[in-house]
């Protein structure tokens, strides 16, 4: 069932007097519980669509639905986790206090706030930080602190988490490291992810769904739908079908590419 849909859906900015045409007539139709990445250059509107979707910037023409409310309703109604690419930890609060941040602030009208330890602990042992609850931020590395940001959006209850380039300034282990943690939180959870990224196999590997972008203006140019088994934690580092898609999505970035 679609819980996101995109209709015609076009955003242009004005800066200096000069218009960029950041987005142009987006179609878009994800189902609940999928893994989508929005991967496209640098500037082709990845971010811009995320925060459209999210209720954090509006559209100049078109429609986005969320599971039948607007952006701003579904914002309002604690849909959405956001993950963004440092994550906003409290340097005062430990680690499980900060993984405990949402529901504290999503809390119904001053009502009383009740901790799930058990699985807050839990998700911080999926992403390898179980010896790490009563720490202080600055205790932790930035990847490490990354991986408290995606266990708390998983932690949050919010069914959608948008992820804007969560990984963009880990180094290339740790950022292989950390997708498949992620990959493996999100097979036993099963919520729906927008994901922007950059990185080809990241989007291959983590991904239902490649929504392939081209800029000047914002374009989709094709989605391609990945159609790898799970659990994609146990896949062959050189599966030929995951070398497939790899070069079948660097082959459309390139025909865009200017
Ligand atoms: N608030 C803004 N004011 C003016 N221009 C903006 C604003 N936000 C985005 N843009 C422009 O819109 C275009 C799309 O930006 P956006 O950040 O969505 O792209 P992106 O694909 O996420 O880029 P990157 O991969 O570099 O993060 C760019 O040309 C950008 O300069």
């Amino acid at each position: 069932m679609s819980v996101i849909l995109v209709e015609s859906l076009s955003k242009r900015f004005s800066r200096k007097g000069q218009w960029t045409e950041a987005l142009r007539n987006i179609n878009l139709e994800l189902d609940s519980g999928t893994f989508v990445s929005l991967i496209g250059p640098s500037g082709c509107g990845k971010s811009t669509l995320l925060r459209i979707i999210g209720g954090l910037e509006t559209a100049d023409a078109g429609k986005v639905s969320i599971g039948g409310m607007t952006p701003l309703e579904a914002q309002a109604s604690k849909v959405f986790g956001f993950v963004p690419q440092a994550p906003a930890l409290f340097p005062w609060r430990t680690i499980i206090e900060n993984m405990q941040l949402p529901q504290e602030v999503n809390r119904k009208g001053g009502a009383a706030y009740e901790s799930n330890r058990e699985d807050e602990t839990e998700l911080l042992r999926a992403v390898g930080l179980g010896d790490f609850t009563n720490a202080y931020p600055k205790e932790l590395s930035g990847g490490m602190q990354q991986r408290v940001g995606i266990a708390r959006a998983f932690a949050s209850g919010a069914p959608i988490l948008l992820m804007d380039e969560p990984f963009s300034a880990l180094d290339e282990i740790t950022r292989e490291k950390i997708s498949h943690q992620l990959m493996s939180i999100w097979e036993k959870h099963q919520k729906t992810v927008v994901f922007v990224t950059h990185n080809i196999r990241e989007a291959v590997f983590l991904s239902d769904k490649v929504v392939v972008m081209s800029s000047r203006p914002g374009r989709i140019t094709e989605i391609v739908d990945i159609n790898l088994p799970h659990p994609r934690t146990k896949m062959e580092e050189n599966d030929p079908i995951f070398h497939d898609y790899v070069h079948q999505i660097r082959a459309l970035l390139q025909e865009r590419w200017d």
